[in-house]
């Protein structure tokens, strides 16, 4: 009865200002936002993933921006149907959709020739797509899947476009990466995961190796006036959850507390277009923000 009783006044002290507290929580979780309005007329953006979830939403703002946008998808339908929806919302005719599969280097040589035949300019690599718990697979070439896409495909694709970016510096290449690099080890011995295997794992693995790739690309690029960053997007609703049941249902269960893909993609936007960015390198960066232990010397294990 006395708890009935408490549990209703409680209800009716806190209830009225949790409502009112609502948005102010929803808007804490949804994170920085990118305050640039920096117009990318005339500018080439190419943003791998770019089908759905935070490759989608950046697609969509650097569109609205006026940029030519190169949607690099490995699905070709779900691609063209985004490029079709970006296309209408925008206005922006510039957006277009090709086949990239990251996890075949034929692919990708493929995708590198078409483009530079086709594109006589780029500004903005966007290295975005990726892959999560994915249950163990490799790639066509025998890379461990999440270390051949998130990784290995994007460090050839990158390679093949690098004179392109250079040719047309002032430009910029944006590593999608995760905190969750900060669990991760590149595992010399045993990278493939042949011997071990635990996709977690594989996934931190993968994300390690886009930040060492990050920090030494951008040491080699010096005076080039390209600039190559790694960034954390947040944890964001996307699909990113597809290969596990129980995740993708966590996922859902709090998604209140997650980004959705338009405010995880804001880092991304801020990283490709900022001002204050144009001779920032080799940093990471998380919520519109540099983050300086990011960038701390990470481990290896031999
Ligand atoms: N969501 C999150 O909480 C976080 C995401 N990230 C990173 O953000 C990036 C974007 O992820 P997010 O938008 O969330 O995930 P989604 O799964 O929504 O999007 C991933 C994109 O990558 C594409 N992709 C997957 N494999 C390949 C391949 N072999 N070749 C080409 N494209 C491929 C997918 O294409 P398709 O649809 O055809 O499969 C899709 O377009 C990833 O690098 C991820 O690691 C980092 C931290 C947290
Ligand atoms: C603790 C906890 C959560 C937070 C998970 C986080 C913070 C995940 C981060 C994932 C990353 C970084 C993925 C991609 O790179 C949930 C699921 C919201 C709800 C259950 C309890």
């Amino acid at each position: 009865m006395i708890l009935l009783f408490l549990g209703t006044l409680l209800g009716i002290i806190f209830g009225p200002a949790l409502f009112i507290l609502v948005p102010y929580i929803r808007n804490y979780f949804a994170g920085a936002v990118c305050k640039s309005k920096a117009k990318l007329n005339g500018k080439v953006v190419l943003i791998t993933g770019a089908n759905t979830g935070i490759g989608k939403e950046t697609a969509r703002d650097l569109a609205k921006r006026g940029a030519r946008v190169i949607l690099a998808c490995r699905d070709t339908a779900k691609g063209e149907v985004a490029a079709c929806e970006i296309r209408a919302e925008t206005g922006n005719q510039q957006v277009i959709m090709k086949k990239l599969d990251l996890a075949d280097t034929k692919s990708i040589r493929q995708f590198a020739e078409n483009f530079l035949a086709e594109e006589k300019e780029l500004h903005i690599l966007i290295n975005n797509a990726g892959v999560m718990l994915y249950p163990y697979a490799k790639t066509a070439d025998g890379f461990e899947m999440h270390l051949g896409v998130n990784h290995l495909g994007h460090f050839l694709l990158t390679f093949l476009l690098l004179e392109r970016l250079k040719q047309s510096a002032p430009a910029r290449i944006v590593n999608v990466s995760s905190l969750a690099h900060l669990m991760g080890r590149i595992c010399f011995h045993d990278l493939q995961g042949e011997k071990f295997y635990q996709r977690g794992l594989a996934y931190c693995q993968s994300k390690v190796a886009n930040v060492h790739f990050t920090q030494e690309l951008a040491r080699r690029l010096q005076g080039t006036g390209v600039t190559v960053n790694a960034l954390h997007p947040g944890t964001v609703q996307s699909e990113l959850t597809r290969y596990s049941s129980v995740v993708s249902l966590l996922w859902k269960m709090f998604s209140f507390f997650l980004k959705t893909p338009q405010e995880g993609a804001q880092t991304s936007i801020y990283c490709a277009v900022a001002e204050e960015l144009e001779s920032v390198t080799g940093q990471y960066f998380r919520g519109c923000s540099e983050l300086s232990f990011a960038s701390s010397p990470l481990q290896f294990q031999h």
